[in-house]
């Protein structure tokens, strides 16, 4: 068999997708004499795509061919012989080599770190050589990572536009005034006097750590600023990447807002300062403005969106197609400010990009001069442990706040993630495991039900976890169910909008979150399963019917005809029309209303008893229980499971099909291989 067609039984082994194995054939049918070894690079490219990397690191692939495999794949023979066969090519090469032919190919163009491509301006693939690492792209991302760090890089050498004088004297303001004595860092303060700095800065932090109140205090610093001067207030935006994490943040500045207690700021009075920092939080689709039936934006770099500042939420969650589209429907001057938890999970889609822009945050690598101007302009002094001589411009503009607001410092559910985020090494250091019994075995409790649940195998015996687990989602579900049950008596519309409204809010009470999508502990399995339990339980009834009442059922594409966004919840209920019930999906209306959709016109929803933890990002629930299945998966990482036990806001149950595998999911990392950080410096 030619390898060009062993590439084809491996799309019928389910190892590759088709588009992958097209790519090659194309490749070959354009170029001549391209060596087999380059169409196996340029699969793997392709292939790397689905696992969410923007490109590939030919020594990585040379090194940790297994990488490849990180998709939720099933295990049948036919996919293991197609594994077995592609390690073993990979196993035959020799970097170099594998270099050479690559750059031999009339398919790939080849281009250092300063972004001078040699080769075809339109070739599919690019290479990236620099300091002896060698990245290879497919065209689209590159030019998307090209977009990012040049936007970036311009923006981080702009010289700031506030006197430092003023910011020192707006922070000593807003936060606690001019500090005589060092109490704990306030990275809150660091933050916003970095942000007011730069034009580019990244404000990170886990959940309740305040960057909503730090990004509301640092906009009225701005506005203050701009209004002292008697110029008309800066034009402000903003956005999230999903329409679950607008609306949320949409309520949480706010609330956030309202309870701010701001001072007067050079003269100008909370009351005004509040009236011009915007409440009003939009997807990032909506902002650039999507052109109808295409990937593209009605604001692009030739109709840039007009703003100030652009402050994007839940930026882990942008991917760096996404990224790139918000860099070119901007102006360059627009000041953009990040804010995210650069700990969750990756976006679903290729790239990293909050990750890789935050790499140094943990550690600061502040440089000397940063840490005098820190001291100096924040009024703050930092451990030597944040500096660091050779730390690039981008880490001066990126700061992590550490200390959570909401869950009480040394809460157990904050405790839990803060464990399960640490990298540690084992063999050196406690295991994570042993701490981790310790906290689930703390005794919390919030009105009499415990914070915290742990149930594995093989403590619990199947039985046993059966049993809990039917309780845990009769108990769970149960409660919004009831309210399904509470349908009005009378055929008026006023009342079923009430209706939907205690029912969408019951439901945000407990969720499910699962690892993978298929098999028994999968999302599909769960959902069936929880169906029949709920049916046994009497909480349900005709789940025969697609739309049987109490359906709950998330978006899974943005559908502009209606108005729903990716990740948007909805539940089947009935709703007068005519004098008569009809079947409708009742969702949010962002608004603090409700809005009722037709069944026949929601395209691409799903059942969503159980959620994939990766689309749980930007929701948070009252409970959340997390399920991590008995098989271990390289899709198990420290990054999904500190995702789902920070979705909960009062209790957390983790129930997992063994300890090894939670051991191993807690001590295995997300990696992703991008340019990102090296390029921008
Ligand atoms: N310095 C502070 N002192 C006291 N309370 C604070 C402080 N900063 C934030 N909070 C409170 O902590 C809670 C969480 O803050 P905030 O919403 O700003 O955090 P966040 O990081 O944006 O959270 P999320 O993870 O939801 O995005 C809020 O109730 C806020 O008022």
């Amino acid at each position: 068999m030619s390898n060009v067609n062993l590439m084809k039984s491996w799309v019928d082994a389910g190892l590759i997708r088709y588009v992958d194995y097209a790519l090659v054939k194309f490749t070959q049918e354009q170029t001549q004499n391209v060596s087999d070894e380059a169409l196996l690079a340029i699969m793997l490219t392709s292939h790397s795509v689905a696992l969410g990397q923007v490109c590939i690191n030919l020594e990585d692939v040379i090194n940790t061919p297994e990488a490849l495999f990180s998709m939720d794949e099933g295990d049948d023979e036919a996919q293991q012989v197609a594994r077995v066969q592609m390690l073993e090519w990979i196993n035959g090469l020799s970097l170099q080599a594998w270099i050479e032919v690559i750059k031999g190919c009339p398919a790939v163009a080849v281009t250092d770190a300063s972004g001078t491509v040699e080769g075809d301006p339109n070739s599919p693939l690019v290479l990236v050589e620099n300091n002896g690492s060698a990245l290879l792209y497919l065209r689209r991302y590159w030019q998307a990572e090209d977009i990012i760090v040049k936007a970036i890089r311009a923006r981080l050498m702009s010289s700031s536009q506030i006197d430092d004088s003023d910011i020192r004297s707006l922070l000593a303001d807003l936060f606690d005034g001019n500090k005589e004595f060092v109490t704990d860092t306030d990275w809150q303060r660091i933050a916003c006097g970095i942000a007011a700095s730069n034009h580019f800065s990244i404000i990170t932090g886990g959940p309740g750590t305040g960057k909503t109140t730090t990004v509301l205090k640092l906009l009225a610093l701005l506005q203050a600023e701009r209004l002292k001067q008697a110029l008309p207030p800066l034009a402000i935006r903003l956005a999230a990447p999903t329409g679950k994490a607008a609306a949320r943040l949409n309520e949480s500045i706010a609330d956030n807002l309202q309870r701010l207690q701001l001072p007067e700021l050079e003269n100008i009075q909370p009351e005004d300062l509040k009236a011009v920092i915007p409440t009003q939080v939009m997807t990032l689709h909506r902002l650039l403005k999507p052109k109808p039936n295409s990937r593209q934006f009605m604001h692009n770099k030739a109709n840039p969106l007009v703003a100030d500042i652009v402050v994007v939420d839940e930026a882990s969650m942008i991917d760096i197609e996404m990224m790139a589209s918000l860099f070119e429907g901007i102006e360059p001057t627009t000041r953009v400010i990040l804010l995210g938890d650069k700990d969750q999970l990756a976006s679903v889609e290729a790239g990293y990009v909050l990750g890789d822009l935050c790499r140094g945050a943990l550690e600061g690598h502040y440089t000397p001069d940063t840490m005098e101007w820190i001291k100096n302009v924040c009024g703050e002094e930092m451990s030597d442990d944040y500096r660091d001589e050779q730390g690039s411009m981008l880490n001066q503009a990126v700061c992590m706040l550490r200390k959570s607001y909401r869950f009480l410092e040394g809460g157990v559910i904050h405790r839990l993630a803060s464990l399960v985020n640490e990298e540690r090494d084992n063999y050196l250091e406690a295991p994570k495991m042993d701490e981790l019994k310790d906290i689930f075995a703390e005794k919390d409790a919030v009105n009499g039900v415990p914070v915290l649940r742990l149930l594995t195998q093989p403590q619990h015996s199947d039985s046993v976890l059966e049993a809990d687990f039917k309780k845990l989602i009769t108990f769970g579900y149960g409660h919004y169910l009831d309210v399904v049950a509470q349908m009005p008596q009378n055929l008026d519309a006023k009342a079923f909008d009430q209706w939907g409204k205690k029912v969408l809010q019951a439901h945000t009470n407990f969720q499910l979150l699962v690892a993978l999508r298929k098999g028994d502990w999968g999302l599909e399995g769960m959902n069936d399963q929880i169906e029949r339990l709920l049916v046994s339980d009497k909480k349900l009834m005709n789940i025969d019917s697609l739309w049987y009442l109490g359906r709950p059922v998330m978006v899974t594409q943005n559908d502009y005809s209606v108005d729903l966004m990716n990740g948007d919840i909805g539940i089947s209920l009935r709703y007068p029309v005519n004098g008569e019930l009809k079947q409708r999906v009742v969702f949010s209306d962002g608004k603090g209303g409700v809005r009722w959709v037709l069944p026949s016109r929601l395209q691409s929803v799903e059942t969503v008893f159980a959620m994939t933890v990766h689309k749980s990002q930007g929701s948070e629930f009252h409970h959340t229980a997390m399920l991590l299945p008995s098989q271990s998966s390289p899709i198990l990482t420290k990054e999904l499971i500190y995702t789902g036990i920070t979705r909960s806001k009062k209790h957390f149950t983790l129930i997992s099909g063994g300890e090894k595998v939670l051991e191993e999911a807690m001590n295995r990392k997300v990696e992703r291989t991008s340019g990102l950080s090296l390029y921008i410096s």
